[in-house]
């Protein structure tokens, strides 16, 4: 007999497996951690496993995370006690043995989902369709499956559907339940962002989302659960990335303008943030040397991908995208201008450099900041690497300092070939006979730069200073014969 109303029979099945007692999480990664010793923390849940699977790279995960110890880097406020609390409880325990899935009620998908290389700008799924496989063969009738990584609008409803289904010989949304409850969290404080957020929670059918927002509720403190379509989880996660690129790229754009007309960025965003009120506010951010990280440079892709899978899709008429002939996308135009902001520095320095006589080629460059946002050692996808490969492109000597990213165990280094990889923590080695000091992270420790020490640590009878975050007061450095370019500044000398 079909059942005519499939989502009754998983219901029914669900109802049969009873509340959700054991949990699995696949990726012991900054979201697979905190979310699995999260749950195992949950009164009434018998164990949670944290799955990872035994990789080079990895695969040391494992035996640490069973010692109760946390293989994350940085400080993750109250992290590691409750991973040593729930370990000692017998609650939780990671293994690479992918069967005992099949013993879980609910297993998340927290996998990363990088982009091969930046000029296709197509994610790298193979990790993410590994871990599907690996559910699907341990697929069992009234589990939930939750995709918690990063995707790209479809994929839940597509291709982790077609592979489950392909593996288990079970049916999504009549075996199974199917969702996407996205990340929200940020590194330094995952567990805090994970209770205090409110939760996106997606099903790609109402039974679905309804055990899921099940899953999740325990979890949440002052976080509420916000249920939606699998879909629209998807478009939500990546656009409100999109958004916030766009954001900057605004603020960007405007500073490049300000600039143009000798006027002072800084003095028109106070002008506007004055604009209070219902309706009539303006969210406008900063501009700087150019947006890094592993979200906001790539989520704007994972949204226009959506779209264009859609169209592909061949979805219904009135599905196909309706938007003013041959013009880009507004949200990648934005990725335009963000990724400019570098090549925008390196013209100030230029210009700086020959108001002090000097020419790019040839001159020794002191760029300040490798990570990509302040007080960090992340240095993914950093602004300040393709300025460094401009600068010594055009024949520049270029000496990166970073009071936070160490060159011994940095993954992204300015010249790997280099024997410190042209990476420096020692700040007075990195401004010595520098004719150049470039700011690209607003790192605290540059917020305190005192001109006439490094104008004497330089030993350059007249410097230059290009401030990429607005960090150094332009007033002091040009009184203490500095040349002085800032974003967004015009002219200050
Ligand atoms: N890190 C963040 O701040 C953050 C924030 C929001 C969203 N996200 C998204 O969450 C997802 C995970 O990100 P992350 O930072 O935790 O990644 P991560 O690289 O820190 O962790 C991923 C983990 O999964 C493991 N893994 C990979 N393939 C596997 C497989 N087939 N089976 C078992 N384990 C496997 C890896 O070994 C690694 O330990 C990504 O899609 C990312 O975009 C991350
Ligand atoms: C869970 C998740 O996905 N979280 C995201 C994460 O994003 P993130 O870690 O990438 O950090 P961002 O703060 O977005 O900075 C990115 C780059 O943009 C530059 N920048 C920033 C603001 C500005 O006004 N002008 C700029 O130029 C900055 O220097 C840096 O290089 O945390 C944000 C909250 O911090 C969240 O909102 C965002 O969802």
């Amino acid at each position: 007999m079909t059942d005519q109303h499939p989502e009754n029979h998983l219901a029914t099945r669900i109802t049969e497996r009873g509340p959700i007692r054991t949990i699995g999480v696949i990726g012991m990664g900054y979201v697979g951690i905190p979310a699995a010793v999260l749950f195992a923390d949950i009164p009434g849940i018998t164990h949670v496993y944290g799955f990872q699977r035994d990789s080079k790279t990895s695969g040391y995960k494992i035996a640490m995370l069973n010692r109760g110890e946390s293989p994350l880097k940085g400080e993750e406020p109250g992290l590691e006690p409750l991973l040593r609390k729930v370990v000692d409880a017998g609650t939780f325990s990671c293994t690479p043995d992918f069967s005992k899935i099949a013993d879980c009620d609910a297993v998340c998908l927290a996998i990363q989902t990088p982009f091969l290389d930046p000029a296709d700008l197509l994610p790298d799924f193979t990790p993410l369709i590994d871990g599907l496989r690996h559910v699907g063969r341990n697929l069992r009738p009234g589990m939930l499956v939750v995709l918690e990584s990063t995707i790209t609008p479809g994929t839940t409803a597509g291709m982790a559907r077609e592979i489950l289904e392909e593996e288990s010989g079970l049916v999504a949304g009549r075996d199974f339940a199917l969702a996407h409850a996205p990340e929200r969290v940020m590194v330094g404080r995952l567990l805090r962002n994970i209770r205090e957020h409110d939760r996106i929670v997606g099903g790609i059918d109402p039974v679905s989302t309804a055990r899921a927002v099940e899953l999740y509720t325990p979890v949440l403190t002052t976080g509420r659960v916000i249920p939606m379509t699998a879909t629209a989880a998807e478009v939500t996660k990546t656009a409100e990335n999109t958004f916030r690129d766009l954001q900057i790229a605004a603020a960007n754009q405007l500073a490049l303008y300000c600039e143009a007309m000798g006027v002072n960025f800084y003095d028109v965003r106070a002008g506007i943030d004055s604009l209070k009120g219902e309706g009539i506010t303006r969210a406008i951010l900063w501009p700087g040397a150019g947006v890094g990280g592993h979200c906001l440079t790539k989520d704007t892709y994972h949204l226009e991908r959506g779209v264009q899978l859609a169209a592909e899709a061949g979805m219904s008429a009135e599905a196909a995208l309706d938007y003013p002939e041959g013009r880009p996308s507004l949200y990648t135009l934005a990725r335009d201008i963000n990724d400019f902001m570098p090549a925008h520095m390196l013209h100030l320095t230029e210009a700086a450099l020959a108001e002090a006589g000097k020419a790019l080629s040839g001159a020794t460059i002191a760029l300040l900041g490798w990570a990509f946002i302040n007080d960090s050692d992340d240095a993914r996808n950093s602004p300040s690497e393709p300025y460094f490969k401009a600068a010594t492109a055009a024949g520049a000597a270029v000496r990166v300092h970073d009071p936070w990213v160490d060159p011994a165990t940095s993954p992204d280094l300015p010249s790997p070939d280099q024997p410190d990889g042209g990476l420096t923590m020692d700040l007075e080695q990195a401004l010595a006979g520098a004719d150049a000091v470039v700011i690209f992270t607003g790192h605290a420790a540059y917020r305190g730069l005192v001109p006439e020490d490094v104008k004497r640590l330089s030993g350059c009878e007249q410097p230059v200073i290009v401030d990429g975050r607005n960090v150094v007061e332009p007033e002091e450095w040009v009184t203490a014969g500095f040349v002085y370019k800032g974003v967004g500044r015009g002219e200050w000398n």
